[in-house]
């Protein structure tokens, strides 16, 4: 008897699709995905396990509609479908790359040919996938510059370093879209604007896959590392699985197999790395929820915001740290205060009969019960003081 059939059959099918319903809407019907999915079996790339799924979690992604064991292979997705370096120098970008001097970066040459490839709409050999790309990211890069103040530190720094690099990229790559205008009948500066430079630079940033390639004169010294694989950037992050990915060159497909197990209509997710949320914003424009290398981040500023009043050694015991490397990364986690946070904070709260101990503190070792409970209300107020500012940013972000 084939299973499924019948009452139980029918009963267990509808509970299937009704706690699916509840919890995913699929999207693999609509138009662009039918299409994707045409011009990747065109390649040579064929599945029947993997469905795309709007989740209400972690928005689009890939929903298995088949149990997948530890080592199975998630997505095998041959070498003609990924878009690298080479497809742009195969392309009639490669002339114009290999003549200009100097020469531009590997990411360069994958954003100036996504932008032209957008351009050229129902043209590009690559429309199927251009067309299922987001259309806006939610990037740091992308935000407002008022928004992007109630940051806290350390990421707003690193968010406007990300700004500047993406505008000076821009900047110096203006002449050699110039070049290119022998290609298009409407102005370049109008094609290669800053806002398509911006999608373009977002869109590698948060959907490629590592590929090494070794190094080509036409390029500059930067890493060609980077490769766009269709289908296989619908998958989402969980910081909580594990999986194996890479390039087989053997079958000469992109291959990525589970680690950890997968349950039938569930989403499948791989893993970007063991990123922090501040990170995962910065980079990919999201937060992990129950993220375990969640951390919070004690800036200087808020170091000696509780100030050691009357500490005549103060400025001393800050240089001792800045030469040690003790008031970069100083962080509190699930667990608490990382130990780097309370040694910089051990330090701080030697008395003056103590201070000449400060590089037992830095090994490691207990002072005295005084310095710990001195360092302990100090790490208790930091805490507060994070929560309080926090808050407050909610409020103003409200
Ligand atoms: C490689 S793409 C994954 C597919 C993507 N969701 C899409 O619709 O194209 C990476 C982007 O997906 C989103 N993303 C990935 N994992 C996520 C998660 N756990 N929760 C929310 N968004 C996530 C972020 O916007 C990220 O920049």
């Amino acid at each position: 008897m084939l299973k499924n059939r019948g009452r139980t059959g029918r009963k267990r099918r509808r509970k299937q699709s009704r706690s699916f319903s509840l919890h995913a809407v699929n999207h693999s019907q609509r138009l662009e995905y039918i299409q994707l999915k045409k011009w990747l079996k065109e390649r040579g790339y064929e599945d029947s396990k993997l469905r795309l799924v709007q989740f209400p979690e972690t928005g689009r992604g890939l929903m298995t509609t088949k149990a997948l064991q530890a080592g199975e292979l998630i997505i095998s997705l041959p070498e003609k479908c990924i878009l690298t370096t080479d497809i742009v120098l195969n392309s009639y970008l490669g002339e114009y790359i290999a003549k200009w001097r100097p020469p531009i970066s590997p990411l360069m040459a994958l954003c100036t040919f996504l932008i032209a490839e957008k351009y050229s709409g129902e043209q590009s050999l690559w429309k199927s996938y251009l067309d299922v790309l987001p259309k806006t990211y939610s990037c740091l890069v992308c935000w407002e510059q008022e928004v992007l103040k109630l940051l806290p530190e350390p990421l707003r720094s690193k968010a406007e370093k990300q700004r500047r690099v993406v505008q000076e990229l821009y900047i110096s790559s203006k002449s050699f879209f110039s070049c290119l205008q022998p290609l298009f009948t409407e102005d370049v500066a109008t094609v290669f604007n800053y806002d398509a430079m911006q999608w373009a630079w977002c869109t590698i940033n948060t959907r490629t896959v590592y590929m090494k390639h070794s190094q080509r004169e036409c390029f500059s010294r930067e890493p060609d590392v980077y490769a766009l694989a269709p289908f296989l950037d619908l998958l989402n992050h969980s910081p909580n699985v594990k999986v194996k990915a890479s390039f087989n060159e053997k079958t000469r497909c992109y291959e990525i197999l589970t680690v950890s197990p997968c349950r039938k209509y569930e989403e499948v997710f791989i893993c970007y790395g063991p990123h922090d949320n501040q990170r995962l914003l910065l980079e990919y424009g999201f937060v992990a929820i129950d993220n375990p290398h969640s951390s919070v981040y004690v800036s200087t500023d808020t170091l000696l915001k509780h100030p050691f009043p009357a500490d005549k050694q103060r400025n001393m015991k800050l240089s001792i740290l800045k030469d040690h490397d003790f008031l970069e990364n100083l962080t509190f986690g699930w667990y608490g205060p990382s130990w780097r946070l309370l040694t910089a904070l051990k330090l701080l709260c030697l008395e003056a009969d103590e201070y000449t101990c400060w590089k037992k503190v830095l090994l490691g070792y207990i002072i005295s019960d005084r310095n710990e409970k001195k360092s302990l209300a100090q790490t208790t107020k930091i805490c507060l003081s994070l929560i309080e500012e926090t808050q407050h940013v909610l409020q103003k972000v409200t």
